[in-house]
């Protein structure tokens, strides 16, 4: 979009009932029906990649259903994300379900062309296998990226049946590759059983930094996202949501769920402290909508990408300015 065109918001809810027609993200222009867009949501129907139970192949579109409710102006944060900036759904990557090399090259070469276009990519997954090859195209652009990574688990160990890519080890294929700035990396809400201490040690080795589960609930999401946004500075950010961050009373809908998470509230409130970092491309993923119940957790991520989608429409307009 230049920066003389209107963008084309959602259907007006108030004249077509919110739940009629096909989904789309907040019920936004497809992509096609604008030509480009400043942030796309794209779907990723993965789920090849899970060591526990299989569904988040479908949870973008459950994503996209639980959506409908969203309106145009986020108080939180004093904006109204679809008409400062063009966001658009464009639709789902169509990855190969039994060759996990081959859809992380598509989802790696999908990504370089939306990247392409200028687009930030507000992904919805898919299992967390995903975030390896969309990593490896936003460093393509932006070179090595500061990492926030919100999940109960670690997702840094190294293989699962000897298989490197998984849904428990994108993120130490991404250090190894080089693709992150190890000054930069944490993760948030982490908790539950490990499988030894080593994989603590290994974890910071790798440059992460944790704030769990426990420390956000003792300290506040203000003081968290003070303390992270310390840590990112300027850089260019990623922001990998992981669902079962939450708790599962918050987002039961989840593959690998473990108990003593953080509330929706909390994971929110989190993200609006980190409104002035310079995100350059997030995904929320691990949404399994068979497991979830009255879409508790399809609603959750929804609001989740429209507080992401928010933080990247103001940075767009600002930049404009
Ligand atoms: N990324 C998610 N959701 N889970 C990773 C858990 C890997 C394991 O089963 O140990
Ligand atoms: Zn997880
Ligand atoms: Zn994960």
């Amino acid at each position: 979009m230049s920066s003389n065109e209107t963008p084309r918001g959602p259907i007006d809810s108030s004249r077509i009932p919110r739940y009629a027609g096909p989904a789309t993200f907040a019920r936004l222009p497809r992509l096609d029906e604008v030509g480009t867009a400043d942030v796309a949501v794209v779907g990723v129907p993965f789920d090849s990649g899970v060591s526990y139970r299989p569904g988040a192949r479908f949870g973008g579109n459950a994503i996209r259903e639980a959506s409908r409710l969203l309106r145009p102006y986020n108080p939180a944060q004093d904006a109204s994300p679809f008409a400062l900036a063009q966001v658009a759904d464009a639709g789902d990557i169509a990855a190969n379900p039994f060759n996990i090399n081959e859809a992380v090259e598509t989802i790696e070469a999908a990504a370089d062309d939306l990247l392409g276009t200028g687009a930030r990519m507000m992904t919805l997954g898919g299992d967390h296998t995903i975030a390896l090859p969309l990593l490896r195209s936003v460093a393509k652009k932006h070179g090595p990226v500061a990492l926030l990574h919100f999940d109960a688990h670690l997702d840094t160990w190294d293989t699962y049946f000897g298989a490197e890519y998984t849904h428990g080890t994108p993120f130490r294929r991404a250090v190894e590759e080089g693709i992150l700035d190890t000054e930069a990396l944490s993760h948030v809400g982490t908790r539950g059983p490990l499988y030894g201490k080593q994989d603590l040690t290994d974890d910071e080795k790798m440059g992460f930094g944790i704030v769990t589960s426990a420390d956000v609930y003792r300290r506040g999401a203000d003081e968290v996202a003070d303390q992270l946004r310390q840590r990112i500075g300027d850089r260019p950010l990623y922001i990998s949501i992981d669902i079962d961050c939450l708790d599962p009373a918050h987002a039961p809908g989840t593959g690998t769920p473990e108990a003593g998470g953080m509330t929706s509230r909390e994971l929110l409130e989190i993200l609006r402290g980190l409104a002035s970092c310079n995100l350059v491309s997030a995904d929320v993923v691990e949404v399994a909508p068979a497991y979830d119940h009255a879409e508790i957790t399809s609603v959750a991520a929804s609001h989740t990408a429209y507080e992401l989608t928010t933080i990247m429409s103001r940075q767009i307009a600002a930049s404009r300015a």
